[in-house]
């Protein structure tokens, strides 16, 4: 048999595997590094993180990325350049976490790369009628195998697309898989730069799962602070937030956008999130002066408010939900304390309470469906318009 066939073989009747789970969300702030041990697969999925980092993105990297991140033009030798670039770049802090951890490469059996999103277009994003749901992902997986020695899935959305997906939200198949309890109805949210949910059932009923993006999580904040604050990245702990009042017109102007009212699942990104959409509604609501506390209170009310309202969309007569947050905006108790007061009739809690770390949670979803491709079956799960397209994700480069 070709060696490399034989080699994905080897790896998929291995009793154990370690993967490693690569994510680098729309924040820009580093590479998610989650080195992880599993057994079984499916709903028989065993998983532990032996190892967690973020990886931080210099300066030069975010500018980088930045030339390209949610453009609607862009210099192609650049892109080019970037797609080789940052796979060695992530390949290189592959490396370098490998070695914090006294781990060889021979050791990990793979790497599941998300990739850096640079561009999501699904349809109702784009507008244009003869073109598909589209999204891209840059950091050529050839280049992380090759300089890493290890084999390595990557590109997991583009599936998802081909099968009738928006080529997000991923979660919910690791979710469903390593989160679901008899019992308790759960809603996995994750407040990363763009935020989502994923809903579980506690009747284990593969057909009521669904997830979806909700709208802004941290990406506006993070960037009203960068230009109001500079030299500051994000709002740390809510800090400038809370010192500002909440503009109810300002509110009102940015959440009148037909993506709220859109069927769940919807998807976006900083392509329609961005700062011309914050200055679009100023300018319709008069309030091109607030001052800048005031402007980031109004944001970060619009992300908890369009957030339970997507979930109020999905359950209009809001069941016991627990809320199991992830991702950096969890750490941001304004957010928490806006949202817990919209959802009042929900538990929340975060994802350490069930094992798995909140900042790591996305990393460890992408060693999941990498998992899944290697020895698992594709999941149904679903239904309706809410289905969940039924493939393996991810496409496998060999080192050699
Ligand atoms: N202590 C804190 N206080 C307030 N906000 C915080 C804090 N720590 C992290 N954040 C927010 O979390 C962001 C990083 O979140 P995360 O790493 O989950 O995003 P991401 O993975 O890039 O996003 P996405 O899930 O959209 O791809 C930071 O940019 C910041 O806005
Ligand atoms: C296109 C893309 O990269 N989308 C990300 C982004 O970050 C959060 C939200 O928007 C989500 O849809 C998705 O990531 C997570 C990991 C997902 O697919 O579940």
């Amino acid at each position: 048999m070709n060696s490399n066939l034989s080699r994905l073989l080897a790896v998929a009747q291995k009793p154990e595997r370690r993967i490693i789970g690569l994510m680098s969300g729309t924040s820009l702030d580093g590479l998610d590094v989650a080195l992880c041990r599993f057994s079984g697969h499916g709903a028989a999925t065993r998983v532990v993180v032996e190892h967690f980092a973020t990886v931080p993105y210099s300066a030069a990297i975010q500018e980088n990325i930045r030339r390209v991140f949610a453009q609607d033009t862009v210099e192609l030798q650049h892109l080019t350049l970037l797609h080789a670039w940052l796979g060695t770049t992530h390949a290189d802090m592959v490396l370098q976490c490998l070695a914090q951890w006294n781990v060889l490469p021979a050791e990990v059996d793979a790497i599941a790369s998300h990739g850096q999103t640079v561009f999501h277009a699904p349809k109702h994003q784009h507008g244009l009628p003869d073109w598909p749901n589209a999204t891209l992902q840059l950091g050529d997986a050839d280049h992380l195998a090759v300089r890493t020695g290890i084999l390595t899935l990557s590109d997991f959305r583009q599936k998802h697309v081909a099968a009738g997906g928006q080529g997000a939200p991923l979660a919910v198949y690791g979710d469903y898989l390593i989160f679901s309890q008899p019992g308790e109805d759960r809603l996995l949210l994750n407040l990363g730069g763009i935020a989502n949910f994923t809903y579980l059932s506690g009747s284990l009923d593969a057909a009521a799962v669904f997830s979806t993006d909700t709208g802004p999580g941290n990406t506006l904040l993070d960037a009203f602070v960068r230009e109001l604050y500079p030299g500051k990245h994000f709002d740390e702990n809510g800090a400038l937030a809370a010192q500002g009042q909440i503009s109810r017109e300002l509110l009102t102007a940015l959440l009148d956008h037909p993506f709220f009212a859109a069927p769940i699942p919807r998807t976006t990104g900083p392509e329609l999130f961005s700062a011309a959409y914050v200055r679009t509604a100023q300018h319709r609501s008069g309030t091109t002066s607030l001052p800048p506390h005031d402007l980031l209170a109004t944001l970060t009310a619009f992300s908890a408010t369009s957030i339970a309202g997507a979930v109020r969309q999905a359950f209009p007569t809001l069941p016991a939900l627990t809320i199991y947050a992830s991702g950096g905006g969890m750490h941001n108790p304004v957010l928490m304390a806006a949202l817990q007061q919209a959802l009042s009739s929900c538990r929340f809690s975060t994802t350490a309470a069930l094992g798995i770390s909140p900042d790591a949670k996305e990393a460890v979803l992408f060693a999941i469906l990498a998992n899944e491709t290697l020895v698992g079956e594709a999941l149904p799960i679903g239904h309706g318009e809410q289905v969940v397209p039924a493939v393996s994700l991810g496409k496998i480069s060999f080192p050699s």
